[in-house]
């Protein structure tokens, strides 16, 4: 059930000093320019590196889910994990069977489909996201 990564969460204070560091230390390729995405309280933006995607994601607005994470690591740091399933609905009832705590009915992300996400307390400290993959036939 479970696909394959689809990006590393990164949080951050500052995104367009991330990009910038990304981009000029990294190399990373493909650089979006930061959205805002309100309902899920940040702004980010995907930078590409050989092996994949990384989301930096900066607090947007004042109930912005990565406020306490900025709290306790005003650096920023790694923050998610995401991996791609068919059916978010089928993942979700899924998880929850195999006990897990999923945290939010299944809502637009970043990439434009269906995620959720599974409390860290019960995925060994690693917040887990779920997303939907894009262009699957339903
Ligand atoms: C959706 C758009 C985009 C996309 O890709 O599409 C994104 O990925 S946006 C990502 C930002 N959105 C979210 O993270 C939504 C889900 N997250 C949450 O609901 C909260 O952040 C939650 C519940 C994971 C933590 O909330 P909060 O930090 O306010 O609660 P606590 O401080 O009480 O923390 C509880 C417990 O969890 C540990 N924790 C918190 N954040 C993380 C983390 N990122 N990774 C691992 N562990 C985390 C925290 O240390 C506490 O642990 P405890 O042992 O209980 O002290
Ligand atoms: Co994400």
């Amino acid at each position: 059930m479970i696909g394959p990564l689809n990006h590393v969460g990164v949080a951050v204070p500052d995104i367009r000093k991330a990009i910038a560091f990304y981009r000029d230390v990294l190399g990373a390729t493909d650089i979006t320019e930061p959205q805002d995405l309100p309902p899920q309280g940040v702004t980010y933006a995907f930078v590409t590196l050989p092996s994949g995607q990384v989301e930096l994601i900066e607090p947007y607005g004042e109930n912005s889910p990565i406020l306490k994470f900025l709290e306790r690591n005003p650096k920023g740091g790694q923050h998610h994990v995401c991996f791609e399933v068919d059916d978010i609905h089928i993942a979700k009832t899924t998880m929850e069977a195999r006990g897990m705590r999923v945290l939010n009915e299944p809502r637009i992300g970043a990439h434009g489909t269906l995620v959720v996400f599974l409390h860290p307390g019960d995925s060994g400290g690693v917040l887990i996201e779920l997303m939907e993959a894009p262009d699957v036939e339903h």
